[in-house]
């Protein structure tokens, strides 16, 4: 105890310092950093200023509970639905996927931004979430890629997030309940009750979530896994194949895991027509992960529809769900759904277990699907579709996320399957 207390009583020795100069990416060096302001510090009693005096916001969820708590980032009033990650590392790529926007995304790791954020761990141009949930934040940064700290970082972005509250309690209780639709607000003048019908009078169910995330003009992506950080030599040095990326909140290192297969990859927008992307006459056409609801976007499905069976496909989540739907099967809203790094899947073709990284709310009936569609990938955990061929039309998707990031690199050879698929389909043509 009495060490905790000299610790926080002393803070000059341990923090650089309020506003710290940026580390170079080449940096090697760590520096501490300070990302809270320091606990006032009372010289008669030489003891700072217990920190969970100062609750600031309050998170009110739609099943009249009220989540008190500290703010940090954005301040004002959001309205988002919650969802639990399960996930240990990678904080920023969580925040930069594009299928949590609309969503508060709750971290079960008690202790987030330990390792600040950087220059390369980018997953989108932007944090289009709701907002960031934890238990503790870390007051200090030590890591040698560290460009900022996580709470600057979320103010820039204007994303609102808080500390200090029972990330356990709220997690247990969506496991229970389900997601909730929640209300964060810093704003004193709102009323509890108030902020409760907020959260009462929206649903994330039905409402079109990619308009807003997807890019607005097609472009070509060439970026590759840097090669520091490459793990898998198989495959990359065969016929660059052309791939369209239909981007529907899609995660750079999808784009980064394509082209290091040696694909050549556009990228455009969720709208485009399927008849302009069949005369760019590619070799395959991937379907991106993307947020909410897939059943609120049937301009996409139809797009699907009339690609499927001319080109090879792979979809990833949402392209996933969408794909199931083309083919005239259904998709539903799971309990609380798959967000972490952690999730065991069998791979029915060869039996292998992957631990694999998952973000989505939705699923694919399998039973819903026509006959000839095999389901590939099973979730060990609740048994549900993780993955989908149809190998009469060239069509192969996963429910979760081979390029990781953050997560386990198992599932990574998929990018190769699909390589060998175009690969087929063009020498077969
Ligand atoms: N990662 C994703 O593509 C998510 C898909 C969809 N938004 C879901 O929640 O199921």
């Amino acid at each position: 105890m009495k060490a905790v207390e000299l610790l926080v009583t002393n803070p000059s020795t341990l923090f650089a310092s309020k506003s710290p100069t940026h580390l170079t990416k080449s940096s090697r060096f760590f520096t501490i950093r300070s990302s809270l302001p320091l606990s006032s510090h009372d010289a008669s009693t030489g003891l700072a200023e217990r920190p969970w005096n100062t609750s600031d916001a309050r998170l009110v969820l739609e099943d009249g509970s009220v989540w008190r708590a500290k703010s940090f980032g954005a301040s004002g009033t959001q309205l988002g639905e919650v969802v639990f990650n399960t996930s240990l590392t990678g904080y920023q790529e969580i925040l930069t996927d594009p299928s949590y926007a609309g969503q508060f995304v709750l971290m079960t790791n008690p202790h987030i931004g330990n390792t600040g954020v950087n220059f390369d761990d980018e997953e989108s141009r932007e944090c289009f979430l709701a907002g960031l949930v934890i238990r503790s934040l870390s007051r200090s940064t030590s890591n040698w890629r560290c460009a900022q700290m996580l709470g600057d970082y979320l103010a820039e972005r204007n994303i609102m997030g808080i500390y200090d509250v029972d990330t356990r309690a709220i997690t247990r209780r969506l496991r229970q309940d389900g997601s909730l639709i929640g209300v964060l607000s810093t704003e004193e003048t709102k009323t509890d009750e108030e902020l409760l019908e907020m959260s009462r009078s929206w649903d994330i169910v039905g409402v079109d979530l990619i308009s807003g995330v997807s890019c607005k003009a097609p472009y070509e992506w060439v970026d590759k896994t840097k090669s520091d950080w490459e793990f898998n030599s198989n495959g990359k040095d065969g016929e660059p194949f052309h791939v369209i990326a239909y981007d529907f909140g899609i995660k750079h290192n999808i784009l980064r895991r394509l082209a290091s297969y040696g694909c050549k990859v556009t990228v455009i927008p969720s709208t485009w027509p399927a008849s302009e992307t069949l005369k760019m006459k590619p070799d395959g056409v991937l379907f991106s992960n993307g947020p909410g609801d897939p059943s609120a976007v049937p301009y996409a499905v139809e797009t699907v529809k009339e690609i499927l069976g001319k080109v090879p496909v792979f979809g990833i989540c949402m392209g996933h769900q969408l794909l199931g739907q083309a083919l005239g099967g259904k998709t539903f809203k799971m309990k609380f759904g798959h967000h972490g790094g952690n999730h065991p899947v069998r791979n029915l073709q060869t039996g292998r277990v992957e631990i694999s990284a998952q973000n989505h709310n939705y699923a694919v009936d399998p039973a819903s699907l026509p006959d000839g569609v095999k389901v590939t990938h099973v979730n060990l955990n609740d048994g549900s579709c993780a993955g989908l061929a149809y190998p009469a039309l060239n069509i192969m998707s996963l429910q979760y996320h081979p390029e990781a990031s953050p997560g386990p690199h198992d599932s990574d050879c998929v990018f190769e399957e699909f390589v060998k698929l175009m690969k087929s389909v063009k020498q077969n043509a």
